[in-house]
This record gives structure tokens, sequence and C-alpha cells, in this order.
């Protein structure tokens, strides 16, 4: 019997999967659900899923918040433009970026090139609150978060909408966006 995951069964996941013969790329903004969908769309796809924050964080010792403080954001945006070149050259099944990542010409014209790239989008409102549930964003701490969010939202949704695919993440449970993630990843390949 097929055991269905929702809406989509698992055959249906592991078809799609067979198709796919590169890294799936999640960039968007904070609290979109980069980290946590990406986990979920890993499983649904039987990948291996890999954080390119908690990357950068095992090789700098610290935490993101600490590299901010102790080195700055340049320094941070090298590392990170380094981690995600080698997460890409090691063809990781899914990878979730850092919200800034995506920015960066270099970064952005690799996952374009090596990757599929998926757009989470969400409406600031719900950012918001998902992000005042942890105080470790750094960009987050100095001023009002709907505020920066909204402008982060106008100043990136640029780069963003170069992604091939878009997905909304509102309400509702994180794996029925890592669902869609896989029905908009079938229509697109
Ligand atoms: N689709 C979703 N439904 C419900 N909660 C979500 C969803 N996506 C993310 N969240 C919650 O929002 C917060 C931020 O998610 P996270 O994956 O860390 O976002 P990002 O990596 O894009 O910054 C977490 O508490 C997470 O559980
Ligand atoms: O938007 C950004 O510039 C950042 C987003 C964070 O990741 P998430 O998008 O996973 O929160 C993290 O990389 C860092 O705090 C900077
Ligand atoms: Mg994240």
């Amino acid at each position: 019997m097929t055991e269905d995951c929702q809406n989509i069964s698992k055959e249906h996941a592991a078809a799609v999967a067979r198709r796919i013969d590169r890294p799936v790329v999640l960039v968007g903004l904070m609290g979109v659900g980069k980290s946590t969908v990406g986990s979920r769309l890993a499983g649904l796809i039987g990948r291996d899923f890999v954080d390119a924050d908690q990357e950068i964080e095992k090789a700098a010792q610290r935490s993101i918040a600490e590299i901010f403080e102790d080195f700055g954001e340049a320094y941070f945006r090298d590392g990170e433009r380094r981690v995600i070149a080698r997460l890409m050259e090691e063809r990781r099944g899914v990878i979730a970026t850092g919200g800034g990542a995506f920015v960066d010409p270099e970064t952005r014209a690799l996952i374009l090139e090596n990757g599929i790239a998926v757009w989470i989008d969400c409406a600031i409102d719900t950012l918001v609150e998902r992000t005042s549930r942890k105080k470790t964003r750094p960009l987050l701490r100095n001023g009002d978060p709907h505020e920066i969010l909204t402008r982060l939202y106008r100043e990136r949704e640029p780069f963003y909408s170069q992604a091939p695919i878009r997905v909304m993440s509102d309400e509702g449970p994180h794996i029925e966006t890592a669902m869609k993630i896989v029905e908009a990843v079938d229509a697109w390949l």
C-alpha cells in the first residue's frame, strides 16, 4: 500500500528525486524556513541536508552572533562565500543558505549555474513572529525587526527573484512547504 505524506506519495517524491541531478539550494529572508523546511525536504527526497550557517559556525568554532561581534559582517560574508562554494563543489543534496548569501554575486552565480535555486518567500509579519523566537540573528538585534525585515525584503527581492523557483511559506506545517517545493521542482525540471 502507498504510504502518503499528506498529498505527496513517497513514490512520487522518489520519482522527482531521481530527476534531481543538482543540489537544491534554498534562499530567502531570515525566518522563511530555509533551515527547518530544508531538513524536511531532504527527508522527503532522500538526500542529505546541510545548513551553510552551521558549517560556518563549525569552521569558525563560534556562533554566527560571535563571528559578527568578534570579526564583523564582512568577515562572516567571506566565510559564507567559501563555505557555500565548498558545499556546491561537494554537490550536497539540499543546502540551506543564510538569508544574505544569495545577494553575493559570486555565490549567486555559482548557485544559479550549478544548483536548483528555490526562493522561499513569506509575509513580513510572519517573519517577524518566527524570528522573535530566537535571539540568534545579529542583524535583527539593533532596531525594530519589522522595519529591518521590510528594508531587507526591498533590498534583496531583486536578487531572490532571480531564483527560477519561488514557493510561499506561510501558515501550515513545515512539511507542507517542503511538499510545495517538491511539486515546484517537479514542474520546473
Ligand atoms: N512553514 C513553516 N511553518 C511553521 N513554522 C515555520 C515554518 N518555517 C519556519 N518556521 C519556523 O520559523 C522559525 C525560523 O525558521 P528557520 O528554518 O530557522 O528559518 P531560516 O533558516 O529561513 O531563517 C523556526 O522556529 C521554524 O520552526
Ligand atoms: O539575512 C542575513 O543576512 C543572515 C541570515 C542568517 O541566516 P537565516 O536566514 O537562516 O536566519 C545568518 O546567515 C546571519 O545571521 C545573516
Ligand atoms: Mg537558517
